[in-house]
């Protein structure tokens, strides 16, 4: 199968984004708060290497949370019943966001402290 030209990707990517932002609300959550860290990483000015860290955990849990809407939604191809094993695997999909949410919180909390108080 021809490979499509690069811009197809893209707008096929951006579609998927798309997706994601309409119907999930942790996605929405989560890009809100991407925009959040965005102002304040403006406002307190914090060093590029403060807001490398910042803007690398939140891309990361929007990235993650994107991949597990997609476990999920394989899952449930695959099997609509109530499955023990489905259960474990989205389970265990989900507590990859969840770890890498708590993760952003931290860096979060240790980085705009000394800012804050
Ligand atoms: N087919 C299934 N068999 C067994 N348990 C399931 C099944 N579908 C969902 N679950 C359980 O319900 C939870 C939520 O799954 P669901 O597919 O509804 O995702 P969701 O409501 O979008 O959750 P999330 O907030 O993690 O995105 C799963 O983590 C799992 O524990």
């Amino acid at each position: 199968m021809r490979k499509p030209p690069i811009h197809r990707s893209f707008g096929n990517a951006i579609k998927g984004l798309i997706l994601m932002l309409k119907s999930e609300r942790n996605f929405q959550i989560e890009v809100l708060a991407l925009l959040v860290n965005l102002f304040l990483i403006v406002y307190l000015k914090v060093t590029e290497f403060e807001a490398t860290i910042i803007l690398v955990v939140s891309f990361s849990v929007l990235s993650l949370e994107i991949l597990n809407t997609c476990v999920e939604k394989i899952c449930d191809i695959i099997q609509p019943d109530y499955d023990e094993r489905i259960k474990i695997i989205k389970d265990m999909a989900a507590g990859s966001v969840f770890l890498m949410a708590i993760g952003s919180v931290v860096v979060g909390v240790l980085i705009y402290a000394k800012y804050l108080l």
